[in-house]
This record gives C-alpha cells, structure tokens and sequence, in this order.
C-alpha cells in the first residue's frame, strides 16, 4: 500500500546561531550552549566547565549583548538574512523534483531555530529526504563539523531513521568566486578603488589548525581565487582573521594589527571583504564595520570600508540552488517507483 501523499523532500540551510534577544540573560544562554560544545573548546571538559561558568558566563553576556543592541534590526541579523535565503531559495527549488514537494527551511547550530528541532518538526510532516547544506563556505570542525554533529545527535534519538545527505562545504565553487569577484566589483564601482583589499577570515585557534583542521587552507584559496578573478597583484591584497576568542594563539595575521600596521605605515585607503560569513552578522556589522574601522582610522588611516556578505545577492542564492538542486533531484531519482 502507498501513502496518501507524495514523499516530501527538505533542504536545511544551517548557520551558526545567536540568542533570542540583545540581553545579557539571553546572550548567556546562547554563549552557554555554543561555548559547551568540544569542537568549539577543545579544553578538557570539566576544567573548561569551571573556567566557563566562574569567568566567561559572568561577565562577558552583559558586554557582548550591548555589541548586539548596536546592531539589532528586530531580530539578529543572522537569522534575518538566513530567513530571506530561505524565502529566495524556494521557489527555485519547488518544482525541480516533481511530483514530490520540496521545501526550504531555516536552521542554527545553536540557538533558534535549534537544528533537532527542525528536524523533529518535519518528520512529523512526513519528510523522509533531506538535503543540509550548512552556510560555511569554508569547512572547520568547529562550524560544519558540529553540524554534522548536531545531526548524529539527533538520529540518536530516533528510531525511524530519514535519508539524508550534507554539503560539506564550498569554497572554491566557480559561482562562490564569481559572486565574491561581481560584489567587490560592484561595491568598487560605487566607492572606488582602495590601497587594500584585505579578505578577513573569522579565526580559530592555531592549535586546531596544526592538529589537521582544514579551514585556513580553504580560506587561503578562496581568497587567492577571488583575488585572481579580480586581476589584483600580490601587494594589492592580503589574508587576515578576526574574531579571537581568550587567551591562546589563534591562526595569524590578526586582522586588527594588520589594520593597525596599515594604518601606522601610511595605508590610505583599506576595503575589507569577509568570505567566511554568508549572512553579516555580529562579528561583521560590529567588529569589522565599527571597532576595526575605529582600529584603522585612530591609527592613521584615512579611509576604510566593509563590503557586506552575500546574504540575499541574487548571485548568491544561484549558487545556493546550484549547491542543493542536484541533489534534491537525486533524492526525487531514488523515489522513481513512486508516482
Ligand atoms: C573558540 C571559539 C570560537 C571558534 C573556534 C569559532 C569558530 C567559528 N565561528 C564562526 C562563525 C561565527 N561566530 C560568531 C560569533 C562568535 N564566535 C565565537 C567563538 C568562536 N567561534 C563567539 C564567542 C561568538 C559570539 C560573540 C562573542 O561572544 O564574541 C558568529 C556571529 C553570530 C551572531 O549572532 O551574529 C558567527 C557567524 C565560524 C564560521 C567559525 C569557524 C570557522
Ligand atoms: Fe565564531
Ligand atoms: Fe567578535
């Protein structure tokens, strides 16, 4: 016997996370679930559990939720913008895989819309096939990797098991380069050419990195592709990363004592790009846009600006259809005996 209505398939488009609200109490519980998960704190449990809860929780909310107020338009950008792909990316999808129905839903890895949370939902809707596609462009075991996680979590908590497949990343898709290259291209067009281009890659500890995370590598050759299609020479543009977090090494240069630097060395004019982030969010509106901009101008620079994320780029959201399409139409193969 065949069920009334025909399979559904999902595409998950996954980001990172942010709380609630721009409060000190919600900034905690989010800092509290994002900062307990071990691949993002690689310190042992029970040492970073005191470490967490006598020093980081304490304090650092009440700060870093006055950052979001700064920035807050209704809701955390991140979630807006991650809810406009989602809109954008559906109706490209809906009728590729006829007679089943596809739909487009939003995720976190932490926070809301909490990822088994999601999947929980849709399996009640009857989804049995779902494609994930996390927003990290650049695979590190502390981004898409605790998505994967996240999943493996949740199937354990299952018994009837859904197919499903992850993107594990795509930093160096010719309609990713493409649509860095065209909005760079764009925004010089309106703002001019700077002295600099500085591609700013959100960090992680070195020590991840040495022990095989593949994250700067990917970074490196996203920016190197992007600098290319762009025609730029190598004194034109460089690498850097931001947004470290306590007291160990992180991968290098930092993006704030690049900017410094520059700005103490006679740097005119610097535009800063950050390929990592598919949505702006807290560490571009914020650290980018406000505080590194003070870090370059107080030490001597005279002009700099941030060219926003691809969030809700036309070029973007092709390459979202291009990442998801096929193997949305995969799934609908595997579903053939079906109709
Ligand atoms: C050890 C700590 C951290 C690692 C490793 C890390 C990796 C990592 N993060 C992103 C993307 C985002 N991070 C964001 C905020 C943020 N990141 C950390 C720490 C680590 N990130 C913290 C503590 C915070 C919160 C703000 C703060 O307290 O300073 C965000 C912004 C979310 C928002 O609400 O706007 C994003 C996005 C990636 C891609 C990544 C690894 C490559
Ligand atoms: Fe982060
Ligand atoms: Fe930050």
């Amino acid at each position: 016997m065949k069920p009334k209505l025909p399979p559904r398939i999902a595409v998950l488009l996954v980001n990172l996370g942010t709380p609630d609200e721009p409060t000190a109490p919600a900034v905690r519980r989010y800092l509290k679930q994002f900062l307990s998960d071990p691949r993002v704190i690689e310190i042992p449990k029970f040492l970073w559990a005191i470490i967490l809860n006598l020093f980081v929780l304490p304090s650092r909310p009440k700060r870093v939720a006055k950052a979001y107020a700064s920035i807050w338009e209704g809701d955390s950008p991140i979630r807006k913008i991650l809810n406009g792909q989602v809109a954008l990316l559906e109706p490209r999808l809906a009728d590729s895989a006829a007679p089943f129905r596809v739909s487009v839903h939003a995720a976190m890895s932490y926070g809301n819309p909490g990822l088994p949370e999601v999947m929980d939902n849709l399996r009640d809707e009857g989804v049995d096939h779902f494609v994930i596609l996390p927003l990290f462009p650049q695979y590190s075991a502390t981004s898409g990797g605790a998505v994967y996680d996240a999943l493996t979590k949740w199937t354990l908590t299952q018994r009837n098991l859904p197919n499903y497949t992850i993107v594990k990343d795509y930093f160096a898709h010719p309609l990713y380069i493409q649509a860095l290259a065209d909005s760079i291209r764009r925004f010089q067009a309106a703002h001019g050419k700077p002295d600099k281009l500085m591609f700013s890659f959100h960090g992680i500890p070195q020590p991840y990195a040495d022990k095989g995370d593949p994250y700067p590598k990917r970074c490196k050759c996203t920016a190197a592709q992007v600098a290319h299609a762009l025609g730029l020479r190598d004194d034109e543009w460089i690498i850097s990363f931001q947004s470290r977090f306590g007291k160990q090494e992180w991968v290098k240069p930092y993006t704030d004592v690049v900017l410094e630097e520059w700005g103490q060395s006679g740097v005119r004019s610097v535009q800063v790009v950050s390929p990592a982030f598919s949505a702006d969010c807290l560490e571009t509106l914020e650290e980018l846009a406000i505080e590194n901009r003070d870090n370059f101008l107080n030490a001597g620079g005279q002009e700099y600006h941030y060219i926003p994320a691809l969030n809700l780029d036309e070029a973007h959201i092709d390459l979202l259809e291009a990442l998801s399409k096929p193997l949305v139409k995969g799934w609908a193969g595997t579903l053939d005996g079906w109709a």
